[in-house]
């Protein structure tokens, strides 16, 4: 009797072993899937220089130390590459001209498509643009684009252009001319123009946002003379900005976006799960997106059936183009028609409205640049002589000047980003298929080693005979990207900022107002953008 509950004893005690010791190798590997998890992206990387990482976090809380500047300050101590870990993935941050040569072109093959950053892999509209499709898709789609954007596609739009300055910047009189010498919003004004111009040149559509009267007074028309309601347009437009300003690479997005930096593998189950919430930011945003593609299928459906859409804006030639080439049929597919022409909207808008702005805003507070700038847009001709492409491409040599230094100064899309698509050595480090591979143009375009003094404001170290620009790495200043892979959007936004500056100062000068901040305070979302906007004061040229 005592013997056999000695052996049950024994068993009870061999069965709990057997339990505590499972249950221990359960939690271990259990544990070890997490840390593998979190470590394995790093694993591939390790040799390349960087801080210490925390666990989920990674290099976030440097981000929120140092804000857009923390590149800059680590380029200072790991050198020209080095990780910064985004939450759990690792990028691999480029901050050098020659190893930006070596990603952005000689080895492009290797490095052809862009990393999806958290924020955006939730959001079809986005992926389905230019900026984000990958390989032979995007190769096709890129080289139907860069068929409409011949030479005289752009010239042709100069009109388009100046009449949307000249309603844009009607009100300055206004401002300028009030005894209490109001102050303007400057950023407000050029978003609405360069929304208005891109929705024109993108879609056929007058936003309206221009005239002289409020949003919500303006009276639009969209396509083919039919008149829409003032409330769906402006509403378009909100929706379109709310779109793009929770597109946030920190800690300020949705749950579920910063659940992508943390956790990715977590992300898409809680948005699915949170933008069915009432309330969420989650369900705010997927409710946006859903809406905004649903206008804009609507407006690329109708364009599609209209027999007589004409070829003066970029949706009406792709669609002239598509129907010519077999192969752009099969890849220009309605959705992706939406989100190219969307995308020109998002690009060619908050990109173009920033450097207007901060173009003025430096000119303001440099009055000997604003001299010699007067000068030579006075020098042009009469002011009532609208310059042609080919005069904004060769008769403002100073104007480009100002232009390229206040990009340089601040540079809106200060990091690009590339994906390896297979192992490939950077640096003399090599990069495992699937590393993250970000160019730090905006390291780049402070580094004194090519722009001394880099914290002045100075245009003429662009001329083309001075000595800096000639001693200069040609890649050192590249604020539309690098390579096969570079902005469309370049000519076209330069010819709008010629246009648009010239038009200005033409007719005024402006001064930093009282009531703007010193320095001037930047807020870091997909491009860079003003945390309390430009303030200026008007005065009226005489
Ligand atoms: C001041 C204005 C602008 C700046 C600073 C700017 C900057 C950039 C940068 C840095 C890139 C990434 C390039 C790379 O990966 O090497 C880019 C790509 C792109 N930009 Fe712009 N951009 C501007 C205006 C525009 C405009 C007006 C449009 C549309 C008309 C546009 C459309 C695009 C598109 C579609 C891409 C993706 C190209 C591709 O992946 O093939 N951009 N831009």
């Amino acid at each position: 009797m005592e013997e056999s509950f000695q052996k049950l004893m024994g068993m009870e005690f061999l069965i709990t072993n057997v339990s505590l010791v499972s249950t221990v190798f359960t939690v271990l590997a259990i544990l070890a899937g997490v840390l593998g998890y979190l470590y394995a992206p790093y694993w591939g990387v390790r040799r390349v220089p960087g801080p210490r990482t925390i666990p989920f976090l990674g290099h976030l809380p440097l981000l929120a130390k140092h804000g857009p500047d923390v590149f800059s300050v680590l380029a200072k101590q790991y050198g020209p590459i080095f990780r910064f870990h985004m939450g759990r993935q690792p990028l691999i941050i480029v901050a050098d001209a020659e190893l930006c040569r070596e990603v952005g072109i000689k080895k492009f093959k290797d490095i052809p498509n862009r990393s999806i950053p958290s924020p955006i892999s939730g959001s079809p509209l986005h992926q389905k643009g230019l900026f984000f499709t990958r390989d032979t898709r995007w190769s096709t789609m890129r080289n139907t684009i860069l068929s409409v954007y011949q030479p005289s596609y752009l010239a042709s739009l100069v009109p388009t252009m100046q009449s949307f300055i000249e309603s844009a910047t009607q009100n300055l009189d206004d401002s300028s001319q009030s005894s209490k010498k109001e102050d303007i919003t400057f950023s407000n004004l050029s978003l609405r123009l360069a929304t208005d111009v891109i929705g024109q040149a993108a879609f056929g559509v007058n936003f309206g946002l221009s005239k002289s009267q409020s949003i919500s007074d303006s009276i639009s028309k969209i396509d083919n003379g039919q008149d829409k309601n003032d409330d769906e347009v402006s509403d378009f437009i909100n929706q379109h900005i709310y779109s793009t300003t929770q597109l946030k690479m920190d800690l300020s997005g949705s749950v579920s976006i910063i659940l992508g930096l943390l956790v990715p593998i977590l992300q898409e189950p809680f948005r699915q799960i949170l933008k069915r919430i009432p309330g969420t930011m989650d369900r705010k945003v997927d409710r946006t997106n859903q809406n905004l593609s649903s206008r804009l299928d609507g407006i690329v459906m109708k364009r599609m059936n209209d027999s007589e859409r004409g070829s003066k804006n970029f949706l009406s030639l792709i669609m002239n183009a598509r129907e010519s080439e077999g192969v752009a049929k099969s890849v220009f597919t309605p959705d992706y028609i939406s989100a190219v022409t969307y995308e020109h909207l998002l690009a060619g808008s908050a990109t173009t409205s920033f450097t207007l702005s901060s173009a003025v805003y430096l000119i303001s507070g440099h009055p000997e640049v604003e001299s010699k700038l007067l000068a030579e847009i006075d020098g042009f001709g009469p002011h009532d002589q609208i310059p042609t492409a080919h005069d904004l491409q060769h008769k403002f040599p100073y104007l480009e000047q100002v232009i390229k230094e206040a990009m340089r100064f601040y540079m809106v899309s200060p990091l690009v980003a590339r994906e390896t698509s297979r192992e490939v050595e950077v640096g003399g480090y090599l990069l495992p298929k699937g590393t993250w591979v970000w160019l730090a143009l905006g390291v780049l375009a402070k580094d004194p080693k090519n722009f001394p003094e880099p914290e002045k404001f100075k245009p003429e170290r662009f001329d083309p005979n001075g000595k800096e620009e000639k001693q200069r790495h040609p890649y050192a200043f590249i604020p539309f990207g690098i390579g096969p892979r570079a902005c469309i959007g370049q000519k076209f936004s330069l010819q709008e900022l010629k246009l648009s500056l010239i038009h200005l100062y033409r007719k005024y000068v402006f001064r930093h107002s009282p009531n703007m901040e010193t320095p001037l305070e930047l807020e870091y979302g997909i491009v860079l953008n003003f945390k309390k906007g430009v303030k200026l004061t008007v005065i009226k040229r005489t």
